[in-house]
């Protein structure tokens, strides 16, 4: 056993060494219960699919395919909330991050606290009452239609490549692990998934959502029980994770170019968690498909336990893996030559002989991914229609506009499954593409709606200067990050190795240090100096620095271009800030100091919209017509009695 080697983790995964124990284990095919089990997931998820197609209003207008007629209750939208960004990248990438970096990834749980508070009272209110249909309808009020265009333009380019990562996880894992058909397996997975939201709509991608998030937890709980099972139980898979050093206190290392520090995870995580639960139109759209506001704070708000258990069920099987290979230099005899392959190994490794198990883990996987990618069709599918071809086409009928939309989602689907066959640059972790993917494009999307709600003196040049200086700044810092290859994840990897050394005097204790084997063998990791040391910052500051980056910038050229005055802002598009800070401060005398607009002062000035006819004097909407829309707005935005709805907040 070789005490100090360093495995350079290479770009490329899922390379079986022949002759290797991987290899071996990968003619292990599936029993034939474990095929069924994947094809009863894959079956009953289109079933869902079916019945929303042909039950209800049988997917007939944009308001039911798109938005589920806002009629969905708190507990299915919060478990599609989780679904939707818990995909097979974190149960692959987890706990290779906690095996090779110990528990220190653990800490991303305290963003989820001010990460789901912040959404739930300063994002869903101010959207909820605007009754939008897609986020970006919320810059063209703020701002202007070239904003709401780039913004959406934007979220889509994020999406495909972050629906490109989640669909060829769980297939690598599959060909990897089993020798599957790698293509067939996210032809099947793709297909499937565009089929059933093609057919059912945001109501079958919800309640498939449900359904998969059951199965995902089900599938982690069964390899962590059989892996303590099988590493001598409990107590012995806690000393040998602590002899192994991996359990790591809080590290409040200031430096920002170290990947995992409680700072970056804690800090940087809370800006993550706001560009994915408080701006992505996926997630968006889900608080908007809730039949009250009340139900949509209420489901933002049921995330954070179940978010914490999906991580600490991801973080235990790191620990369960670690434990199980400890003392041996098991992964490198065994030729993983990927961190995201770990993982895969280690299951199959433990449910080999325990038919249907492996089937269940595949089909965990399989859940998380189709649960992410369904969503992200279907939020593509709407803001493309929303935002891209109704302006255009005001006079096209609900049929028409449905029919589109439909084809909207399935030909993303087709796109995705053509961006997953370009996806052969895999960074080493899933995991940290995934957060790379939200930091860089996320992060300046977090940032112009920051500038819209917080800042009224932000204009709409401000904010198309500022999201570009977002973008510009990401990929400077994201390229140049690869580009030197400084950056955590792709070239220094530190890996753990538990073998316990000789200490001076007669102290033992299991090497914890991380030994950084960097791609350059020769190398030895010399702190980086300017502009080296700004590429390689923590890909957990990227939200952090890009969304702050449009913010700043949009403010200036703002000013420069001669500010908005709070009169000509939309009402309803601001976020009291100051005036929800100052609390405590009377509202005569805030209104003075900070001129601000309470919450919730809805267009007061409109009349209610003109029916389209009229029936025996009665004034008749026809359901999902603009006019209805716009009824529904005037409703939802003047009546508020605003005093006690401001004080909720
Ligand atoms: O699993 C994925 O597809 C994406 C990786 C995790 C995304 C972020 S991390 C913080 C938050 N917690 C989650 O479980 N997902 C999101
Ligand atoms: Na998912």
């Amino acid at each position: 056993m070789s005490p100090s080697t360093s495995i350079p983790f290479s770009h490329s995964s899922y390379i079986l060494i022949p002759g290797t124990k991987m290899d071996a284990l990968a003619q292990m095919h599936f029993t034939t219960i474990d095929y069924v089990i994947f094809a009863l997931l894959l079956a009953s998820s289109m079933g869902i699919g079916l019945y929303y197609a042909l039950s209800g209003g049988r997917q007939r207008t944009t308001q039911e395919f798109l938005l589920a007629d806002r009629s969905m209750s708190c507990l299915p939208v919060s478990l599609s909330l989780i679904a939707t960004f818990q995909s097979a990248v974190a149960i692959v990438g987890i706990p290779a991050e906690i095996y090779t970096h110990g528990t220190q990834y653990w800490f991303i749980g305290c963003a989820y606290i001010l990460g789901l508070f912040i959404p739930a009272h300063v994002f869903i209110p101010v959207f909820y009452r605007l009754h939008l249909t897609s986020a970006y309808q919320y810059l063209e009020l703020r701002f202007s239609k070239p904003v709401r265009i780039c913004g959406t333009v934007t979220f889509i380019f994020q999406t495909v490549i972050y629906m490109a990562v989640c669909m060829y996880t769980p297939a690598l894992a599959l060909n990897a692990v089993t020798g599957f058909n790698l293509w067939g397996a996210v032809l099947a997975t793709g297909l499937v998934c565009t089929l059933y939201t093609t057919l059912g709509g945001l109501k079958a991608v919800i309640w498939t959502d449900v359904f998969q998030t059951i199965v995902m937890f089900a599938g982690q709980l069964a390899v962590i029980v059989v892996g303590v099972q099988q590493t001598g139980g409990v107590a012995e898979v806690w000393r040998k994770v602590s002899e192994g050093n991996l359990i790591s206190g809080i590290d409040l290392n200031p430096d920002p170019t170290v990947e995992y520090t409680f700072w970056t995870l804690g800090v940087g995580g809370v800006f993550l968690m706001l560009s994915l639960y408080g701006v992505n139109q996926a997630q968006v759209q889900r608080y908007l498909s809730a039949k009250t506001e009340r139900d949509a704070v209420m489901s933002c708000y049921m995330v954070f336990p179940s978010l914490q258990l999906a991580l600490a069920l991801s973080c235990v099987m790191g620990l369960v893996m670690f434990a199980r290979y400890c003392g041996e230099d098991h992964f490198h005899s065994l030729g993983v030559i990927s961190k995201n392959e770990m993982v895969l190994y280690f299951v199959m490794d433990m449910l080999q002989g325990l038919p249907g198990l492996s089937g269940l883990f595949i089909s965990c996987l399989f859940s998380a991914a189709l649960s992410t990618i369904s969503s992200a069709f279907n939020s593509l599918a709407t803001v493309t229609m929303e935002d891209l071809i109704k302006p255009h086409c005001p006079s096209m009928t609900e049929a028409r506009a449905t029919l589109l939309s439909k084809g909207l989602a399935c030909s993303y689907g087709l796109l995705c499954l053509a961006m997953a066959y370009l996806t052969h640059l895999m960074s080493d972790s899933v995991l940290q593409a995934a957060f790379k993917i939200f930091g860089m494009v996320g992060g300046p999307l977090l940032g112009i709606f920051s500038l819209g709600l917080f800042f009224p003196w932000a204009n709409s040049t401000g904010a198309l200067v500022g999201l570009g200086s977002g973008l510009a700044m990401a990929f400077w810092v994201g390229i140049g990050s690869i580009v030197t290859s400084t950056s955590g994840g792709l070239a220094a990897v530190s890996q753990f190795n538990c073998t316990a050394v000789q200490l001076s005097g007669n102290v033992t204790t299991a090497v914890g240090t991380a030994l950084i084997s960097t791609a350059m063998p020769t190398a030895t990791p010399t702190r980086p100096m300017g502009l080296q040391r700004f590429y390689s910052l923590s890909f957990m500051w990227y939200s952090a620095l890009n969304s702050l980056t449009v913010v700043i910038t949009g403010l200036g050229v703002s000013f420069l271009t001669g500010p908005m005055k709070a009169e000509e802002v939309t009402p309803g598009t601001l976020y009291p800030l100051l005036g929800n800070m100052l609390f405590f401060v009377p509202d005569k005398l805030k209104q003075k100091l900070c001129c601000v607009t309470p919450l919730g002062h809805g267009p007061t000035i409109q009349e209610c919209p003109p029916a389209q006819h009229e029936r025996n004097g009665q004034a008749v909407y026809t359901e999902g017509s603009v006019e209805e829309e716009e009824r529904q707005s005037f409703l939802l935005t003047s009546h508020t009695p605003v005093v006690e709805r401001e004080t909720a907040l």
